[in-house]
């Protein structure tokens, strides 16, 4: 799994038990899954569909680093499925893991378009061509 985006927890981040609110992890977590698809699709229409088992095992709190990895589980037609885990920077203790997170690529229409994808490619790769 490569890890690409590191935050920082802020006081705004957290939750009452003041450790690192779920739901603001899960919008991280998101918008990472959308942007690395954008950039494997070459298509900025895209959506989360579905995602699956989500396991929090531990917390993180303020002022920690944590890094967010996405690994590609498989290309579909239309869709692209993501699997995802969240570690401390420093102590590399596991905070989440997401087993399954379904993007799907739209047309115009905002109707689901294959993408003709099959595997990972790399901006360099690309920029070389
Ligand atoms: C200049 C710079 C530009 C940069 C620019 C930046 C912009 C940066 C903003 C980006 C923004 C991103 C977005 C953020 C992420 C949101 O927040 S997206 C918002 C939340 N999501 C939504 O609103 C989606 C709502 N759902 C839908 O619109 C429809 O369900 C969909 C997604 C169009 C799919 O429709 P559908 O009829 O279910 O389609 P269907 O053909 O049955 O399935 C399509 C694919 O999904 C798969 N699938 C469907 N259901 C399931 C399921 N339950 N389980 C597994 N797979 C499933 C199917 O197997 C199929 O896969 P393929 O075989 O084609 O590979």
């Amino acid at each position: 799994m490569r890890f690409h985006t590191r935050k920082w927890v802020k006081p705004e981040d957290l939750n009452p038990n003041q450790t690192l609110f779920g739901g603001q992890l899960l919008a991280w977590i998101d918008e990472e899954a959308a942007l690395y698809t954008i950039i494997q699709l070459e298509n900025s229409k895209i959506v989360t569909k579905y995602i699956s088992e989500i396991n929090f095992m531990s917390s993180a709190k303020q002022g920690d680093i944590i890094e967010i990895g996405i690994e590609v589980i498989k290309f579909g037609k239309s869709s692209l499925t993501l699997k995802s885990e969240v570690r401390n920077k420093m102590t590399r203790e596991t905070i989440l893991t997401v087993d399954n997170i379904i993007m799907v690529n739209l047309g115009e229409d905002g109707k689901p378009k294959p993408h003709g994808k099959t595997e990972i490619e790399f901006v360099k790769d690309r920029l070389e061509e």
